[in-house]
Formats: structure tokens, C-alpha cells, sequence
């Protein structure tokens, strides 16, 4: 069930391998278009503006050489020459000649009327020629007036430009087929608004921001704003996106499948530690745990090796892949299920020998190691009671309360718990009070200090007073002197492994180890009395012999 882990996270990974070139893709075909809309953005508030001064500077330019060629006044010679001008002027409804009141006298084509203003008369760049935004008062139509003033007498000429006819209807853009238009009067308001696809502009915002330049006249009182909506980009180019998708899910593809024959085929670590699971290849090591006050042997603890051709591999160079890929749970399996084919007949005779195992934190994530344990020792020799499960400080466990639960159901089995490397990592009190293991196991750290650091042998001094008030039994690890065993000892401490006892041993070594020191003949007396008797974990080793 573990090994699913695996290939969640081979999933995992395929998946952000696939994510990845997409994602990437798409970044970088927005960040061009944004660039590439940008400068045309710009490009079309500065192209509008011109068509609009160049339209503006024609009418000034008329009305100028009309007041050059005759003062003003209705008669129809002046008309006519108005009319004219109009035509040649353009863009202009109509001009006016004005009493000096400013009001409208007459016009070319006589549909000159009264006019609001809108904003403040500014000067034109030609002299005596204003400009201001004016409506139209019978249409309500914005528009621009441009006006000559007589500087002598007063009267004079005015063309209205309505607000429509500023700017070019038509504007092409390449990168967003959309845009909006803006041409405006500072003080003045909005004069003409104009869009090609209403729906297209006012859609609601995507992953690409809008963008917007703004062209201000140097001439006249009139900016122009173009805005460019991201959905108008994303819309006119939905199929660039489609194509850096299609793109990055192939090429993602390509890097995924490359994974899986790395990681699955080619021969990866990782292959090689799930081929040398399935061969076998995985074994437990034992090493001795000793009663310091008796002597005796009171158990051991399987230590994992990797048993190759090329010789035999510590647990140091394959255990950080094998948690990393998974592979760690399966392997855990192999090494409880050949402990038990190694050790039954033994265990099986002397019911006090303990035997422990490793876990890594995933272990404690969910209930599947409990239902593990419960198929490969139920029917076993080896009961329930004699085996004991390690957790180490060394790894944060994901969530307490759930380690909590499938460490007390490892204990309702009859299994106990310890937790190793107690000092050195994540937990610190902290896990020992929320935990409820039965067992601490004092790190190779502090028992290397002994006779050497004042400090580290202090905090021996509280492991095993910290140990004796939690009422929790101590293993020390890692005694390679007698000096170590010497001191422990003194301070109470009962139980230890190392190697001034013995390294982790081969099955068969330590199968001759444990029948030299528990010959056949002591079995049956040991088992008696074991069981004759009080409950008390490995200590209880001390009443045997
Ligand atoms: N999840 C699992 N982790 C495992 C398993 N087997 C081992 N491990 C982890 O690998 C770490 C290294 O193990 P190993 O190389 O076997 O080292 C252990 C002992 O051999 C070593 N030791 C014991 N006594 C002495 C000593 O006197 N001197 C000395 N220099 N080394 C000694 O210490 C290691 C004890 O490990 P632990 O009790 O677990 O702290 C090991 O630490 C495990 O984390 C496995 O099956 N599953």
C-alpha cells in the first residue's frame, strides 16, 4: 500500500514537469504580446493625435487666409467665398461669421447655431485663433469651435468641427485587434469615444492587464488616450495560446516520459533500489542489545544492508532515496518479513528477546504500517509483545496527533515504541510528551562525550534522570568503551548496544551469538520464569538466569 507513494510523487513530479514548459510558454508569449501592444498602443495615441492636429491645423489654416481676404460680413459674394472655403476646409460643419458678441450672423451653409462651450478658449498656434469644446446646442453634439477674432471692430469668422470627424474612423492594429479611443479637452470633458467591437473592449479582465498610452497636443488642448484591454489581447491572439500550450504539454511530455525512463528503466537509483527490493536484495543486519547490569542478551536491533554483487551497502547511501522515492515503505516490509524468517525459531523459544526496527516519519502518517506489522508477524513465532517500533527525532513528523494514533495502536497490538535519537532533532521534549512511547533511546552523540565534554555529560545525567521521572526505558546507543558502559551503569542506565558488544550482525552470526549465550538446556527456565514474571519490558531480561 506504501509503495503507492512512489507513484504519487512520480505523478507529482510528471505533472510539475508537464506544468512547468506550459507555464513557461504562456509567460513568455504574454510578456511579448504585452511588449509587442504596448509599442503599438503608443503608436496609436501618437498616430490619432496628428490625424487630429493635422485636421485642426487645415481649419485654423482656412479661416486665417478668409479673414486675410475679406473683413467680415453676410453679403453673398462673402458666402459664397465661405462656402468655398468650408469645402476646401474639409472637416468643418460650416463657418460662421460672428458679431462681436460672438453670436452666429450667418454661414455658408446656414446651419450655424448656438453653441454651449464647454471649456475655456485656448490659443490656437495661429494669432487671433482660438480653440474651445463646444455642444452643439440643437444637436447636443460635442464639438470643437475654432474661432477668428477680428483684433480691430470686433466680429469675425467660426468653423465647428464636429467631435466625430476629429479622428480617423478606422484604425488598424496588428497585435490587438481592439482598442479603445479617447479624444479629450482638459476642463473640457471627453469629446469622442470610439471602439471596434463594444463587447470586445469592455469584456472583463484576464491574466494580461490592460494597457494604455496617452499623446498630449502640443498645439491644441486635446489629449488622446488609446487603451488596449488584455481580454482584447488574449481574444486576438487565443490562437498563439492554444499553439504554446499544445507546444508545452508536448515538450513537458517529452521531459516526463525522459523522467520515467530515468527513474523507472534506465537503470536510475531509484529503478535500482525498487530491482534490488524485488530480488531480495535488502536485509536485515542485528545488532545485540545487552543488559549492562546481567550480561545477558535481551534483544536486538535489525539495521538494514544492501546486499549486492559489488559488495555490501550501509543503510547512510541508500536510505535518504529510498524515504525521498518511496521505496523506503516496500523496504521496510522486506526487512520485518526476513527479521521474522530469521529470528521466529529463535524468538519463538525465548519470548523475552525484543526485536526493533526502524520507521521514517511517513510511517506515522497513516494506520497502514499497523495493518503491515499485523499481517507479516500474525501466525509468527515471534509475539506481538517482543517487538518494538523506533521513531526518530531526527525526521518532523507531518502531524502529532495522527502519529499519535498509530503509535497507540501499535501498542494495542502489544508492540512497544521508543524514540530514537532522543536529543539530537526536531522533537526535543516536546515529542516525548505528546507521543506516549514506552522507550528512549539516548543518541551515539552524548554517549561519545562521555569522559571528554563536562556539558554533554550532563545532559546524559538528565536523559537518564528525564527518563526515570517519565518512568520510560533508556537504551543508550553507540557504547564502543568500557569507560561509557562503566559510567552508564553508575548512573542506572540498564539497557545498551554498541560496538564494545557487537557490530550489527549477519543472521547467522547473530543466531550463534544468541544460542552461545542462551543454550538450549536454559530455555525452558527462562521462558518460565519470564513468564512467571511481571510485565516490564526489556529490564525484565534482568530476572532471567
Ligand atoms: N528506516 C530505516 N532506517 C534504517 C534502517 N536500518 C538503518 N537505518 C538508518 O540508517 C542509519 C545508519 O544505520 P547503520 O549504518 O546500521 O548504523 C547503526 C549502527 O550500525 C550504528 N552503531 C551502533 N553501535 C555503534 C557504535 O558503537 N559505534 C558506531 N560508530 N556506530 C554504531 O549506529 C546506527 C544505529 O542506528 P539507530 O539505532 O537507528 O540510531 C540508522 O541511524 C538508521 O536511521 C531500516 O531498516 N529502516
Amino acid at each position: 500500500m506504501q509503495g503507492v507513494t512512489s507513484w504519487r510523487q512520480a505523478l507529482g513530479v510528471g505533472f510539475a514537469l508537464i506544468a512547468a514548459p506550459v507555464l513557461t510558454l504562456n509567460v513568455l508569449l504574454a510578456a511579448n504580446l504585452i511588449t509587442a501592444a504596448q509599442t503599438e498602443t503608443d503608436g496609436l495615441s501618437n498616430d490619432v493625435l496628428s490625424i487630429v492636429e493635422h485636421r485642426l491645423d487645415s481649419i485654423v489654416e482656412t479661416l486665417v487666409d478668409v479673414a486675410a481676404r475679406a473683413a467680415p460680413s453676410c453679403e453673398p459674394a462673402r458666402i459664397e467665398a465661405l462656402k468655398d472655403a468650408a469645402f476646401h476646409a474639409g472637416w468643418a460643419a460650416d463657418i460662421a461669421v460672428i458679431g462681436p458678441d460672438d453670436a452666429p450672423e450667418c454661414s455658408a451653409f446656414g446651419t450655424a447655431g448656438p453653441l454651449r462651450r464647454l471649456s475655456p478658449e485656448h490659443d490656437a498656434f495661429a494669432p487671433d485663433v482660438t480653440v474651445s469644446a463646444v455642444e452643439i446646442a440643437a444637436s447636443r453634439a460635442p464639438a470643437l469651435a475654432v474661432t477668428w477674432r477680428a483684433s480691430i471692430g470686433g466680429g469675425g469668422y467660426r468653423a465647428v468641427v464636429s467631435a466625430d470627424k476629429l479622428a480617423p474612423s478606422v484604425m488598424r492594429s496588428i497585435v490587438s485587434a481592439n482598442f479603445l479611443m479617447r479624444v479629450s479637452v482638459p476642463n473640457g470633458g471627453l469629446l469622442l469615444e470610439r471602439f471596434r467591437d463594444p463587447n470586445g473592449v469592455r469584456s472583463p479582465s484576464t491574466f494580461i492587464r490592460s494597457l494604455s498610452s496617452t499623446a498630449i497636443s502640443e498645439r491644441y488642448p486635446l489629449t488622446v488616450d488609446i487603451i488596449t484591454p488584455g481580454a482584447a489581447l488574449v481574444a486576438a491572439n487565443r490562437g498563439l495560446f492554444v499553439y504554446a500550450n499544445i507546444g508545452g504539454v508536448l515538450v513537458g511530455l517529452l521531459f516526463a516520459l525522459i523522467y520515467a525512463m530515468i527513474t523507472f528503466r534506465g537503470g536510475g537509483p531509484v529503478r535500482e533500489i525498487a530491482d534490488g527490493i524485488r530480488r531480495g536484495e535488502f536485509e536485515p543486519y542485528y545488532q545485540p542489545v545487552i543488559d549492562i547490569v546481567s550480561g545477558k542478551l535481551i534483544g536486538c536491533e535489525a539495521l538494514v544492508r544492501w546486499r549486492r554483487r559489488d559488495g555490501v551497502i550501509p543503510p547512510g547511501r541508500f536510505i535518504p532515496l529510498a524515504e525521498a522515492s518511496g521505496e523506503i515503505y516496500p523496504m521496510t516490509l522486506a526487512v520485518m518479513t526476513k527479521a521474522r524468517d530469521d529470528l521466529g525459531a529463535l524468538y519463538g523459544r525465548l519470548p523475552h528477546l525484543e526485536l526493533g526496527f526502524n520507521l521514517v516519519a511517513g510511517h506515522f502518517d497513516n494506520l497502514d504500517i499497523v495493518d503491515d506489522v499485523q499481517r507479516i508477524f500474525d501466525g509468527s513465532p515471534i509475539r506481538m509483545s517482543q517487538l518494538m517500533f523506533e521513531v526518530t527525532e531526527r525526521q518532523p513528523l507531518q502531524n502529532i496527533a495522527r502519529a499519535r494514533v498509530v503509535i497507540s495502536r501499535l501498542q494495542q497490538l502489544g508492540a512497544r515504541v521508543a524514540l530514537d535519537d532522543v536529543g539530537t532533532g526536531h522533537g526535543g521534549l516536546s515529542y516525548l510528551l505528546k507521543l506516549g512511547v514506552d522507550v528512549m533511546k539516548m543518541d551515539k552523540m552524548f554517549v561519545d562525550a562521555i569522559g571528554t565534554e563536562r556539558y554533554s555529560v550532563a545532559i546524559v545525567d538528565s536523559l537518564v534522570k528525564l527518563a526515570a521521572d517519565m518512568r520510560l526505558e533508556l537504551i543508550a546507543e553507540g557504547v564502543e568503551t568500557f569507560e561509557q558502559l562503566q559510567y552508564l551503569r553508575q548512573k542506572g542506565v540498564r539497557v545498551a548496544q554498541g560496538y564494545v558488544f557487537a557490530p550489527p550482525l549477519p543472521a547467522a552470526s547473530f543466531l550463534q551469538l544468541a544460542d552461545a549465550m542462551h543454550p538450549a538446556h536454559e530455555t525452558r527456565a527462562a521462558v518460565d520464569a519470564d513468564d512467571a514474571a511481571p510485565y516490564v519490558g526489556p529490564l525484565r531480561m534482568a530476572k532471567i538466569g
